[in-house]
């Protein structure tokens, strides 16, 4: 799996047992999503860590409004033609919307995330009991589990919308504790969306496992941005908490790589892609 292409970087590939020690040791975790092989290579060529296969797919390539119309078989599918396009980045998968809805669906999720698609890690979103015991029982299995917590898109419904989460005190505490409960699950990665700076911070704090924020806020451990938000051609509004990286550039390889060299210097989110 981490066999070496004949053009890509000598970097040091990042594995799951190694995300611990970049957080204990301040090294900043690049995160970007690809649904196909042709950008999984160009992520792979600028030095990305992880490749992020998202059900964001359901916006970006097949125009949906939102996140639930995307299924198991498309997240198989595109995970696995991003596995094409590596060879030493870690690749994670969403689990789509009710994949998880039990810990036996969620192992059967995951298995063919992991079988068919290529998929080292899975990505599931939330921190209710049933999440945190399918979080158990994936990593009892040896699959490895990034949690989401904060904006999390499949409960859209639930939120009216795509908004900030966390603003008040006593959401901002629950939020504090589901961290710790999905780290004390098994979960070995956690990204933070669209939460306030402060809240940003208070997590990445309390946890050990490394925080990859998307509007989190610069003290995360790490970053992920959707790739058509960062190449400027998000169909309709892009994120405030993204950045055009192709803007002033002249190929999608230099804007991967600003975007890489931004995140790792933490030069990227500055103060107008955060929330308070
Ligand atoms: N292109 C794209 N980028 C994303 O980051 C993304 C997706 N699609 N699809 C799945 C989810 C949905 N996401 C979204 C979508 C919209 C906003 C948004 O419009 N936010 C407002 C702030 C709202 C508030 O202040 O409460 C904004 O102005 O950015 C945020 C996250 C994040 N994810
Ligand atoms: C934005 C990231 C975190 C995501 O879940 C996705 O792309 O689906
Ligand atoms: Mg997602």
């Amino acid at each position: 799996m981490y066999a070496q292409k004949a053009n890509a970087p000598t970097r040091k590939p990042v594995t799951v047992p190694s995300l611990r020690a970049m957080k204990a040791e301040g090294r900043r975790i690049v995160m970007l999503t690809a649904y196909d092989a042709t950008f999984a290579t160009q992520l792979e060529l600028a030095g990305v860590d992880i490749a992020l296969v998202g059900d964001s797919l359901g916006m970006v390539i097949q125009g949906h409004s939102s996140t639930l119309p995307v299924t198991l078989d498309h997240m198989v599918y595109h995970t696995s033609i991003v596995a094409r396009g590596l060879s030493s980045t870690l690749l994670v998968a969403d689990m789509p919307f009710m994949a998880d809805r039990d810990v036996p669906h969620a192992l059967e999720a995951a298995a063919q995330l992991v079988s068919e698609g290529g998929a080292a890690m899975v990505k599931i979103e939330g921190a209710s009991p049933h999440i945190l015991e399918a979080i158990e029982a994936l990593v009892e299995r040896a699959i490895p589990v990034c949690a989401h917590l904060g904006l999390t898109p499949q409960s859209v419904h639930k939120f009216g919308g795509f908004r900030i989460q966390g603003r008040e005190q006593e959401a901002a505490d629950h939020m504090v504790a589901q961290a710790q409960a999905v780290e004390a699950a098994g979960a070995a990665l956690l990204v933070l969306e669209g939460i306030p700076t402060a809240l940003g911070e208070r997590i990445t704090r309390a946890v050990s496992i490394p925080t990859i924020g998307i509007g989190a806020g610069p003290h995360c451990d790490g970053q992920v941005l959707v790739l058509q938000d960062m190449l400027g051609i998000t169909p309709g509004k892009r994120p405030k908490f993204s950045k055009d990286f192709l803007a002033g550039r002249d190929s999608v390889a230099k804007a991967i790589a600003a975007y890489v060299e931004d995140v790792r210097t933490g030069a990227f989110p500055a103060p107008e892609h955060c929330f308070e």
